[in-house]
């Protein structure tokens, strides 16, 4: 398995953009605006806290998912996609401590 899962799924949200609510679920949330999207993220990440709290690998993965993919849900309110994120990820691949970090972060 690669990342193309999630340029698969980031796809797939991006095609429900203005989409008839009733259609999908990713349709009724785009729908409802960047509030309720954040909302869900923010559930989201409460449930995966919970999960680990709980000692629960699985349900860490199956919230972690689900927090992952409304994440998605959020980037592309943005239109951005995941291979944005990916692109971050990579370029903080080769850096080291903290100084760094904080020396690239956006305002
Ligand atoms: N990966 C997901 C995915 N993960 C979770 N969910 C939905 O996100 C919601 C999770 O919310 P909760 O766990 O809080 O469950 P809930 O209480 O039933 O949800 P709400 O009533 O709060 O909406 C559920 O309704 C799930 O069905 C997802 N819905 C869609 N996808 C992907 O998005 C694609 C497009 O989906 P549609 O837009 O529905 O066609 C799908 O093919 C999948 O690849």
């Amino acid at each position: 398995m690669n990342d193309d899962i999630l340029r698969r799924v980031g796809a797939v949200i991006d095609s429900r953009k203005g989409a008839a609510p009733s259609t999908s679920y990713v349709a009724k949330l785009f729908d409802k605006g960047l509030d309720s999207i954040l909302k869900k993220v923010g559930e989201e990440a409460t449930e995966t806290v919970m999960a680990a709290k709980d000692g629960d690998p699985k349900k860490v993965v199956y919230e972690v998912a689900d927090l992952w993919f409304h994440s998605m849900v959020a980037l592309a309110h943005f239109g951005l996609t995941p291979d944005d994120v990916l692109q971050e990820l990579a370029r903080r691949e080769g850096l080291s401590g903290l100084a760094e970090f904080a020396a690239r972060k956006p305002d």
